[in-house]
């Protein structure tokens, strides 16, 4: 295999990257094809890893009852975000659609095995916690590869992990991760939602840039 990346694989990739949403209110009812899904998952399971763990596994989803379970933890935890906010924030906090749990007819629940591959793991050492981000990896992986299928993803994090373990029967010692809403899309946002909503900018690369020291 040429392992050359030519000029128009090159801005293939980039395009993906650029073009990559996080999806909420646009996904289309279509079934995902099963030979969809197993690219998804092995893009997903080609991430790097922490000692070359591979702490994730993946939790396939369709059944519109335990979405329906899943859902009701997103209702409790999104209750609770709420309150948090400042009067006006809040206002415009509940405006915002932040999951697709029921409208997507997919969901993946990708997590991280933090006993994978024994006590002592290579490069984990120091940090612990590089398990868990060897997993946000695979995430990564499956959303752009989603986006290069055409495929909206949104990751909804305003779930309790414990609901979601319950929900799932994930075992005690397995962090799910993230719970991905996965489907075709009637369109794909060209900026971010919150952006667009004037919730947050995007920052300037040069704000974030340091050279030498912070
Ligand atoms: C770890 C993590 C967790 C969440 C998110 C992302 C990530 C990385 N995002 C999506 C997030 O709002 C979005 O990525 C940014 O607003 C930028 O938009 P684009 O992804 O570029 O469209 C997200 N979106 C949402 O509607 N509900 C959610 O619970 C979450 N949770």
């Amino acid at each position: 295999m040429n392992m050359t990346i030519s000029e128009q694989e090159r801005d293939a990739l980039y395009k993906v990257i650029y073009s990559r949403r996080d999806v909420r209110g646009q996904f289309l009812a279509n079934p995902v094809p099963e030979e969809v899904i197993a690219r998804l998952l092995d893009a997903a399971h080609h991430a790097p890893s922490v000692g070359f763990m591979q702490p994730w596994d993946f939790i396939v989803v369709k059944d519109r009852a335990v979405r329906s379970k899943v859902r009701d933890g997103f209702e409790v935890a999104h209750a609770e975000a709420a309150a948090m906010f400042s009067d006006k924030k809040q206002e415009q906090y509940r405006s915002f659609k932040l999951e697709g749990i029921m409208e997507s007819p997919l969901g993946i629940c990708i997590t991280c095995d933090r006993t994978r591959s024994g006590e002592v793991v290579i490069g984990r050492t120091a940090n612990p916690e590089m398990d868990l981000y060897s997993s946000v990896c695979a995430v990564q992986n499956l959303w752009l590869a989603a986006r290069a299928e055409n495929l909206g993803v949104g990751w909804v994090s305003i779930i309790h992990h414990d609901h979601i373990r319950e929900v799932l029967g994930i075992p005690e010692h397995i962090v799910p991760v993230a719970w991905l809403c996965v489907g075709y899309v009637s369109f794909f946002h060209q900026t971010p939602e919150l952006e667009q909503a004037g919730w947050l900018p995007r920052m300037e690369l040069d704000s974030l840039v340091h050279y030498e020291t912070w």
